[in-house]
């Protein structure tokens, strides 16, 4: 098969985890006899220092036009100054609307290699952490008004979170299936004793319950949420939950995995075309050292592999290829422990692609 796939580096640790991720897609494609070509993209801070825009036109079209993204992560201290509408992080939010993505899947999975490298208690670890966090992308307050307005000499700031029933609706939909092709649990996470729009939510999901009546539909609160994920992350399947509070719940959901570092995403809306990243951002405490674990931007191009080119066969050989790579003791520094060998992104690029066998 051949696909063409949208490369997007980005600012920080991008480069260097986008760079191992690309050596493995080329090993799968030339062990499946696939090819993949690579169109650069430049978008985020670095963008803005070539461009003077997060993400030009022309870049967004090139995305569209693609049978799928990559992307490393964007943003960084050098552009903190740059107002919001031309920030890096805008780059990416336009691109998530342009490409029209609205669901993003962030898996929190322990790998068993890694049950020492989480910081929760072996008894929690020992019950399971296997859940999926389904979270809306394209709508909410990451994409309602922002402003500044001066009120009496003293500046006073607005960002408006706003949902309407059928972006309620479609991302609740991908939440019922995504809980029927797993444990049929769903949990719908909002804050509907606070805000309308997640009383708008909750009445949504329970309408569509009543369609679902395989999936076991629970509520819960959101700041309860985040208390529960570290107190018993085993009661989750899959949760349901609008962009920002999913943004939040993801990164807690992923440290008592191990690291950050090491969980991957995708993003799909109504075509095949994807948009994966890594679900941390770019690092810049650690960019340009060779300490970034290039896992998740791995990780996220075997879900391109599966979900946007039905290559299941190739995500597989990709994602036993990490773990053989842990089994070996390998570890980079977010996730080293005592008696394992610490290596540097580069090198666990080189290992991963070494333990890549077609299968
Ligand atoms: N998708 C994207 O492009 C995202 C971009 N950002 C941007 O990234 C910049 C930094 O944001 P932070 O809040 O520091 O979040 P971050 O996720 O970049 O980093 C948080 C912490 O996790 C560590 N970390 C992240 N990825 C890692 C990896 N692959 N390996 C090892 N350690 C890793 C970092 O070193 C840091 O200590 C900001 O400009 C932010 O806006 C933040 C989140 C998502
Ligand atoms: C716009 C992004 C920086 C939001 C984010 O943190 C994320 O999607 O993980
Ligand atoms: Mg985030």
């Amino acid at each position: 098969m051949t696909k063409n796939i949208a490369v997007i580096r980005g600012d920080g640790i991008g480069p260097e985890i986008v760079n191992e991720a690309l050596r493995v897609l080329d090993k799968i494609a030339e062990l499946y006899g696939h090819t993949f070509h690579y169109t650069d993209v430049d978008m985020g801070g670095c963008a803005i220092d070539k461009w003077g825009d997060p993400l030009p036109q022309e870049m967004l079209d090139k995305c569209v036009a693609s049978d799928s993204v990559l992307l490393g992560a964007v943003g960084g201290d050098k552009w903190n100054d740059v107002p919001g509408p031309k920030r890096p992080e805008k780059g990416l939010l336009r691109l998530r609307a342009g490409m029209g993505v609205y669901s993003n899947n962030r898996p929190a999975k322990i790998w068993p290699q890694l049950s020492d490298a989480s910081p929760l208690k072996k008894s929690i670890v020992e019950k399971g952490i296997d859940f999926i966090i389904v979270r809306e992308l394209i709508g909410g307050i990451y994409f309602g008004e922002h402003k500044t307005d001066d009120a009496d000499g003293q500046p006073v700031a607005t960002d408006i979170m706003k949902y309407s029933e059928a972006e309620i609706e479609r991302i609740g939909r991908i939440g019922f299936e995504t809980a029927r092709k797993r444990n049929h649990r769903l949990c719908s996470v909002e804050k509907s004793n606070v805000l309308d729009t997640s009383r708008l939510w909750k009445k949504v999901m329970h309408r569509l319950a009543e369609e679902y009546t395989d999936v076991e539909l629970t509520d819960m609160l959101v700041d309860n949420c985040a208390m529960q994920i570290v107190k018993n992350p085993a009661q989750f399947d899959v949760i349901v939950t609008e962009n920002m509070f999913g943004d939040i719940l993801s990164d807690e959901a992923s440290m008592i995995t191990g690291s950050i570092g090491m969980i991957p995403s995708s993003s799909l809306g109504a075509t095949s075309c994807g948009l994966y990243e890594p679900i941390h951002g770019s690092a810049p405490d650690i960019a340009g050292q060779d300490l970034a674990n290039p896992i998740g931007t791995i990780l996220s191009a075997a879900m391109m592999l599966r979900y946007s080119f039905d290559m299941a066969k190739e995500a597989d050989a990709v994602e036993h290829a990490v773990s053989k790579y842990l089994d070996a003791g390998y570890r980079t520094a977010d996730i080293m422990e005592d008696g394992m060998t610490k290596v540097g992104c580069k090198k666990c690029g080189d290992l991963i692609l070494e333990y890549l066998t077609k299968e």
